[in-house]
């Protein structure tokens, strides 16, 4: 997540609202929310009562219990919420979430043009968690299934099974389809579900200024926060500390890297060093992202991590569970040239070694594409999860085996051997201070030498013989 540089553009909305250029994170999103997704957010994707009253303790902590208990006379009708409490004691909850809902909506409004400067960017202070699970973590939501529904399952494992397991979509890149098993995706929703409701857990990321990012987001290990565009120990908003990686996931990414080896080794028939190509890491940064339906996340670089680790190219495996995203990825900040994968429930994609400062981003979820188990076992939410694993840090020595194309981001610009981009190649002083004379020193002799055949030939004979000398 951690991005890079200035200049970001968001990666697809064309209104002039949402080309909203932030100036310092390095992770660019994609535009805040419109106030109609806002309000599905809060009213069509909270499909059940537990959700549904965590939407309302987001806003009014406390309204729901007070909804069974007698109507207390007003203390003061100053209060906006207590003005909802004594005129409507018992509606039902719909009209309840609607009213709350365009609370919210005109509270977020006003936050969102108000600066606060407190510090407490992309905060989601006083809300209560927000669950990615439908029902409670006990419960299970069983869900009647339509025929259209188990067709486009049968039609996507026919597919799957057509699909090649790995693909290689650029050096340092690899795609891993459908590695997560279907246990192991529950699992992992799971493990996220119980941090993402706790401390640290879950929350609307943004900026001081008051813009949200399209997505819920999480860190495990330690905290991006967008707004500075850096990694620190703690949540600045609510000084929560990171939940750590859970040993299981670390796992899951050190079984992906070691299976991307293994197809980068036999595709070299064994004599390329996979771990040049896509160095090993050790993770311990997960940002975990949840998209609704509605959500994506602008063109942008994952580039705060420690200079060590991006020189040495130290890859981020990226777990996409859930709802398809469509997935942009380019070695320029332009997303109309980038290209476009389908990263569905259960694909593993690995970016690193030359790939390691790729522009991409997320530009779209389609909805209702999330394979029928991952609802009925996992009771995701309608919507994407993503975790990106990342090391912060790279103890070993990077310049023994400095990873490809890792000087285009170092700020200094003093590596030796600078690969820009493909088919460019900057190599820092490389003529030395002799070669360097001799070369002045040819350049100085052939200038004379032109200049005393112009004036003895004239220049029209000059051009012509230079003409023959080159054919
Ligand atoms: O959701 C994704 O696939 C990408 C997430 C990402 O790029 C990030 O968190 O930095
Ligand atoms: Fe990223």
């Amino acid at each position: 997540m951690a991005g890079g540089g200035g200049g970001r553009k968001p990666a697809t909305s064309s209104s002039p609202s949402s080309r909203r250029q932030k100036p310092r994170a390095s992770r660019e999103f994609g535009p805040e929310r419109s106030l109609e997704s806002q309000k599905e957010g809060l009213c069509s994707s909270s499909p059940s009562v537990s959700s549904t009253e965590s939407t309302l303790q987001m806003v009014i902590p406390g309204l729901l219990k007070s909804l069974d208990s007698p109507v207390q006379p007003p203390k003061s009708l100053d209060s906006p919420l207590q003005t909802v409490k004594q005129v409507q004691p018992r509606k039902s909850l719909d009209s309840l979430v609607q009213m709350v809902g365009s609370m919210q909506l005109s509270k977020s409004t006003e936050s969102k043009s108000a600066s606060s400067g407190s510090g407490a960017a992309g905060s989601d202070l006083g809300a209560a968690p927000f669950d990615i699970c439908m029902g409670n973590s006990k419960g299970t939501v069983i869900l009647k299934h339509g025929l259209l529904e188990i067709n486009r399952e049968k039609r996507r494992a026919k597919e799957l099974s057509d699909i090649a397991p790995v693909q290689h979509l650029r050096p340092g890149m690899v795609l891993l389809k459908n590695f997560l098993k279907p246990d192991d995706q529950v699992k992992i929703i799971k493990h996220c579900r119980d941090l993402g409701v706790g401390p640290g857990g879950f929350y609307q990321p943004g900026y001081r200024e008051g813009a949200k990012l399209s997505l819920r987001m999480m860190c495990l290990g330690k905290n991006w926060d967008p707004d500075s565009g850096s990694y620190g120990d703690i949540r600045r908003f609510d000084a929560a500390q990171p939940p750590k990686i859970p040993e299981e996931l670390t796992k899951y990414v050190k079984d992906a890297i070691a299976a991307s080896h293994e197809f980068l080794k036999q595709r070299g028939k064994g004599a390329t060093n996979p771990d040049a190509e896509l160095p090993v890491m050790s993770p311990d940064i997960c940002i975990v992202n949840f998209y609704t339906t509605s959500g994506k996340l602008g063109f942008h670089q994952d580039n705060n991590e420690q200079r060590s680790s991006l020189a040495r190219g130290l890859p981020v495996v990226s777990f996409s569970l859930g709802d398809t995203a469509e997935f942009l990825y380019g070695d320029v900040r332009d997303d109309d040239k980038a290209s476009k994968i389908k990263l569905e429930s259960g694909d593993v994609l690995i970016f690193g070694g030359q790939s390691r400062h790729i522009f991409h981003g997320v530009s779209s979820i389609a909805p209702k594409s999330a394979p029928l188990w991952v609802t009925d076992k996992a009771n995701l939410r309608p919507g994407r999860l993503n975790l990106t694993f990342r090391q912060y840090n790279y103890k070993g020595s990077v310049n023994v085996t400095p990873a490809p194309f890792d000087t285009c981001v170092c700020d200094n610009n003093t590596a030796p051997l600078q690969h820009l981009r493909p088919g460019m190649v900057l190599l820092k002083k490389f003529l030395k201070a002799n070669d360097q004379a001799c070369l002045t020193f040819i350049h100085f002799a052939l200038f004379s030498f032109s200049l005393v055949l112009i004036s003895s030939v004239g220049m029209k004979s000059y051009f012509y013989s230079c003409l023959c000398f080159f054919m």
